[in-house]
C-alpha cells in the first residue's frame, strides 16, 4: 500500500454499539429547510431548472438579492413537534437536518457569523427546536453541515495564491468553531452529515480534514461521520489512495442505489433520496417524476436488502408546512411500516440469490429471513433458493400469520405457495424461519425413475 499520513485510519466496519444502532435504522428522514425555501425554485416569474436549494447560483438571482432573504424568514407557525410526530408515524429512526446549507445561512444562533436565524424576524433557535422535538419522539438526530459557504468572505473554491491560503486558513478555523458550537449546543447529536466538500480548496486540505474529524470525535466519542468529510493528502475523497473508505459509512449514494452487494465493498452505507427527480429544498414545481409510496417502499427494501439504510428527503415550505404529496407519502409509508417494519429494522444483507418477486432481508443475529414481495408471479408460487448453509423450516405471512405451504425443488430451491384466491394489492412480507445446516454437497439431480 501507498504510505499515507491522512488516509483511512480504520479498515472494515466500525463495530461499536453506536454504529450498530446506526446500521439497524433501516429508514431515515432528511429535511432541507432554509432561505431557498422562500424562493420555491422560482424568481421574478421564471422557474429555475436546477435543484431549488441551489437557486442562489442561478444567473437570474443577484447574490445581493438572495442574501437579504434572512430579513423575510419568519415561520411563525412552525411546529417542530408536529414534524417529529409525522416522522414518528412514518417509522423513521433517524433525521438528518440542515443547520447550514451552501448559502451560509445558519438556522442556529452561531456566534461566529451574523448570518444566522437571529438576524431574521423569527429569531428563535430552529436547530434546538428540531433536535429537542425529534429526540423526544425517540428519533436520533444527525446534523447536516455544508463546508462550502457561498456567503462567507473567506470561502475559496481553490487555493491559487498566498492570499487564498491565508483566507482559507481563517475559513477552516471558522468551520471548526461552528462545528464545535453545534456539538456543544446540541449534545443529543449522534452524527454530522457533511456536504460541499468537492472543491479543490478542500481536496488540498487533507491533513486539516483528518485533524478536524479526530477533533470532533474527541468532543463526542462515538460521533458518526460519513465519507464525505475527508480528503487524504493526495486529494482523494471518500476512499483514500489505497482504496480504503475514509469515514464511518459510505456517503456517496446520493439519489442512487447500489445495483449489487459487490457495489458496497463491505462498507456501511445509506442512500439519501429526493421524492421528485432532483431538488432538496421546497420547489413550487417539483422536477420530473414524483416517486410514489410504493416506489419509496421498494427503494427502502432494496437498500436494506443490500445492508444499507434509505433516507427520504422532505423540503418544507418557508412557513414550515409540508406539501400535501410529502404528507401523503409519510402517512402511507408509515401505514406499511406499522405492519411490515420487522423486515426493515435491524436487518441486513441475507446473501441469498435474488429472485424476481422482490428482496430478502435477514434479521441481525436471528435465524429469520424476510421476503419483501413486490411482484406476485401468475403461478402464485414464489421460488426461493436459500444459501447452502440454511434450510427453511417454515414460511408465514407476516400480516395475519397464515402459514404457507412449500414444495421442494431441485438444487436446494423451493416454491412457496401463496394462498389460492387471495389477491395482494400492496407489497407484503413473508417470514422464513430458517435453520443453519452444515455445508451440504451441492444437491445433484434427482435419480431418473
Ligand atoms: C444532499 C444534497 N447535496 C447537495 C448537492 O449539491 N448535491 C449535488 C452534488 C452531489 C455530489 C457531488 C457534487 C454535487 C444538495 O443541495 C443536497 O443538499
Amino acid at each position: 500500500p501507498i504510505p499515507l499520513q491522512h488516509g483511512a485510519h480504520r479498515t472494515g466496519k466500525r463495530m461499536d454499539a453506536d454504529m450498530a444502532k446506526w446500521r439497524g435504522y433501516g429508514l431515515g428522514q432528511f429535511i432541507h429547510w432554509g432561505l431557498y425555501s422562500i424562493l420555491e425554485g422560482k424568481y421574478k416569474g421564471k422557474y429555475y431548472n436546477g435543484a431549488a436549494e441551489w437557486i442562489r447560483s442561478w444567473k437570474e438571482v443577484p447574490n445581493a438579492e438572495y442574501d437579504v432573504l434572512n430579513k423575510q424568514f419568519n415561520p411563525a407557525t412552525f411546529n417542530a413537534t408536529a414534524w417529529a410526530k409525522m416522522a414518528k408515524q412514518m417509522g423513521v429512526k433517524y433525521l438528518t437536518f440542515t443547520t447550514k446549507h451552501h448559502d451560509g445561512f445558519c438556522l442556529w444562533p452561531s456566534k461566529y457569523t451574523d448570518y444566522t436565524i437571529e438576524s431574521s424576524p423569527y429569531k428563535k433557535d430552529i436547530v434546538k427546536e428540531v433536535v429537542d422535538a425529534y429526540t423526544k419522539e425517540g428519533i436520533d438526530v444527525y446534523l447536516y453541515f455544508s463546508i462550502m459557504d457561498w456567503h462567507h468572505p473567506d470561502w475559496r473554491y481553490d487555493l491559487k495564491t498566498k492570499e487564498d491560503s491565508i483566507a482559507f486558513d481563517r475559513f477552516k478555523l471558522f468551520t471548526k468553531n461552528q462545528l464545535t458550537e453545534l456539538l456543544q449546543r446540541y449534545p443529543q447529536t449522534k452524527g454530522l452529515w457533511f456536504d460541499g466538500t468537492w472543491d479543490n480548496s478542500w481536496k488540498k486540505s487533507g491533513a486539516f480534514t483528518d485533524s478536524l474529524e479526530q477533533y470532533l470525535k474527541s468532543l463526542v466519542p462515538g460521533l458518526i461521520i460519513g465519507s464525505r468529510l475527508r480528503a487524504d493528502e493526495k486529494g482523494n475523497r471518500h476512499v483514500d489512495a489505497n482504496g480504503v473508505l475514509m469515514g464511518d459509512y459510505e456517503q456517496g449514494w446520493e439519489r442512487k442505489i447500489p445495483k449489487t452487494y459487490a457495489d458496497v465493498h463491505g462498507n456501511d452505507w445509506d442512500c439519501v433520496m429526493t421524492i421528485p427527480e432532483n431538488g432538496w429544498g421546497y420547489a413550487e414545481k417539483w422536477m420530473g417524476h414524483w416517486k410514489t409510496t410504493n416506489e419509496l417502499i421498494e427503494m427502502t427494501a432494496q437498500c436494506v436488502s443490500l445492508g444499507g439504510n434509505f433516507v427520504v428527503n422532505f423540503g418544507p415550505k418557508a412557513d414550515g408546512s409540508f406539501r400535501k404529496e410529502e404528507i401523503a407519502n409519510a402517512k402511507e409509508i408509515g401505514e406499511w411500516m406499522k405492519i411490515n417494519s420487522d423486515a426493515i429494522y435491524n436487518c441486513e444483507y441475507a446473501g441469498w440469490e435474488k429472485q424476481d418477486w422482490g428482496y430478502y432481508t435477514k434479521k441481525r443475529g436471528e435465524d429469520k429471513v424476510y421476503m419483501i414481495v413486490f411482484n406476485v408471479p401468475l403461478s402464485g408460487s414464489l421460488k426461493i433458493k436459500p444459501s447452502a448453509n440454511y434450510v427453511v423450516e417454515k414460511a408465514t405471512l407476516l400480516e395475519g400469520k397464515q402459514q404457507l405451504s412449500t414444495e421442494k425443488l431441485d438444487y436446494g430451491a423451493s416454491f412457496i405457495q401463496l394462498p389460492k384466491g387471495k389477491t395482494f394489492v400492496k407489497p407484503f412480507v413473508i417470514v422464513l424461519d430458517i435453520k443453519p445446516v452444515k455445508q451440504q454437497e451441492e444437491a445433484g439431480p434427482k435419480a431418473k425413475t
